[in-house]
């Protein structure tokens, strides 16, 4: 399942930077001009994809995949190059300095019950973005002058891998032998890069259109 799950975000992925078909009808509201056709544009290179202002949902999603279970939970270790003070710490040149990512993304000043997993902390009651709540990705991709340089290209990405595959797929945990849901106990691997470990889940097409959508970029 996990194989299956892989391919299919690469096969999104890829069809989605290199043409808008996967994401055809994803908006068609008038007011941007890239999505008059009804597809969804990258506006032509690396950038927000046009179609994110109108789906503040999605955007949530990123945020709080981002927030929820950090890809690196304690950044990269940095060094001073000069002696430095922080709440009265002194920080002698030569340091290495630590960020805890992880203890970030989980301070309920900012995120309160930062154990669930919810989209709608990124959110207002309007349903737009909630621009005080402070974004995770201020965290995820690092600090300072060595801050990830991909990290347009990673929101792009996982904005795009999101909506594409909640477009297409109907995913929900597999179900036991009564034919109830399992409840599923996501577990995390350790190390500097974070990535969940194998779990079981039911990934169906959301229908027959979307089946043949699938298909269609599949074989590309
Ligand atoms: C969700 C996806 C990603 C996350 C969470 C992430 C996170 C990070 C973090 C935490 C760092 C260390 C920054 C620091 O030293 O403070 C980093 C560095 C880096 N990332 Fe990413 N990254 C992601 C995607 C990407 C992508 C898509 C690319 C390239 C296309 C990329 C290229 C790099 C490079 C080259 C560095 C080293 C920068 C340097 O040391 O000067 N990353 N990333």
């Amino acid at each position: 399942m996990a194989l299956i799950t892989q391919h299919v975000l690469e096969t999104a992925l890829a069809d989605a930077l290199h043409s808008s078909d996967l994401l055809c009808g994803l908006s068609l509201q008038p007011s941007h001009p890239e999505t008059r056709t009804g597809c969804t544009r990258l506006n032509g290179g690396i950038g927000p994809p046009a179609d994110q202002p109108d789906l503040p949902y999605i955007t949530a999603i990123a945020k709080e995949c981002l927030r929820w279970r950090s890809v690196v939970p304690l950044a990269v270790p940095h060094i001073a190059t000069q002696e430095d003070e922080y709440k009265g710490y002194r920080i002698p040149a030569g340091s290495v300095v630590i960020a805890n990512t992880w203890a970030y993304s989980r301070d309920t000043r900012y995120y309160p019950d930062p154990e669930t997993f919810q989209p709608e902390r990124f959110l207002l009651e309007s349903g737009e973005l909630n621009p005080d709540v402070l974004d995770p990705a201020e965290m995820a991709f690092g600090y300072g002058r060595r801050i990830c340089p991909g990290r347009h290209f990673a929101e792009a990405s996982l904005f795009t891998i999101i909506a594409s595959v909640l477009h297409t797929f109907d995913i929900s945990a597999p179900l036991n032998k009564d034919g109830n849901p399992v409840k599923l106990d996501v577990k995390i691997t350790n190390g500097v890069v974070s990535y969940p470990e194998p779990f079981a889940c039911t990934i169906q097409p959301r229908s027959a259109t979307a089946e043949a959508l699938i298909r269609a970029n599949a074989s590309a």
